[in-house]
């Protein structure tokens, strides 16, 4: 790879899978070698090529982000994230909406398979807020839930702060509030992520990867404009390149 604050930023940089199978997600794997980004597993590529998949990333030695978005009763999310956790992934998630009763479930399943396997590493539990293709029309008009986006946000943010969880899924937009309402340590991780000029597709709450790491995200979710790229490595690096300007930028602020 390039310089060390490119592979730190590289680390933050969650590369979305969304592919039909595995041979597929491998081609792309192959062009990004040495790259040392997350890799985020979705529902399209788990449901087709399941745990095994997850396992062939770990020996890889990438980090894994298990995308799946639990929703469900508490004792059923228990038994997914119980599972998922012997899984050895390094991240997953689960909706904000099922309620703190089932967020605090899921950190149960984890701590079960920990007590059960001292070689397992603890994942981070993260909560999924407004989906990032919900905009302020859809929320209030469609799905009936009054008020800004961002205050929904910020009020799932908090819940699944006092219900134990690492963090959140949200837009780039809100991470700076979500930051300002959770502490500093709490995670943001933001799809909807856009670099100048490109495609939105279907996302509402966009920000371009410098902008999303200046205002706080911790970690960027990058599917299409890497993957639907002639040039996918060449996509990544581009990107890389921005976050490095945008943690510049945020750093220069700073003093
Ligand atoms: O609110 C959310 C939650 C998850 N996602 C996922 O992120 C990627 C984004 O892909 P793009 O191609 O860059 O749009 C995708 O896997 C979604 O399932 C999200 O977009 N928004």
């Amino acid at each position: 790879m390039t310089s060390i604050s490119t592979s730190q930023m590289a680390r933050r940089l969650m590369v979305a899978l969304d592919y039909p199978d595995a041979e597929a997600a491998r081609g792309l794997i192959r062009q990004l070698e040495g790259i040392p980004c997350y890799m985020k597993v979705g529902m399209q590529l788990y449901y087709q090529a399941g745990p095994e998949f997850v396992r062939e990333l770990k020996s890889l030695g990438y980090s894994v982000f298990l995308d799946l978005k639990m929703h469900d009763i508490p004792n059923t999310v228990k038994g997914g994230a119980n599972s998922i956790a012997k899984l050895g992934v390094d991240m997953f998630n689960v909706h904000a909406a099922g309620g703190v009763k089932m967020m605090e479930s899921a950190i149960q399943g984890v701590e079960e398979a920990l007590a059960s396997d001292a070689s397992l590493n603890r994942p981070l539990v993260i909560a999924v807020t407004q989906l990032t293709s919900t905009d302020q029309e859809t929320m209030n008009g469609e799905i009936g839930i009054p008020g800004s986006v961002e205050k929904t946000v910020v009020r799932y943010a908090k819940l699944a702060a006092g219900a134990g969880l690492d963090g959140v899924v949200a837009s780039p937009l809100e991470a700076e509030k979500i930051k300002a309402a959770c502490g500093n340590g709490f995670r943001t991780v933001t799809p909807g992520i856009r670099p100048a000029g490109s495609a939105a597709d279907d996302q509402s709450r966009t920000k371009t990867p410098g902008q999303a790491i200046a205002g706080g995200s911790d970690y960027i979710v990058v599917g299409r404009p890497i993957t639907a790229s002639a040039d996918p490595r060449e996509a990544a690096q581009r990107i890389l390149e921005e976050m490095g300007q945008g943690r510049n930028a945020a750093e220069a602020d700073r003093t």
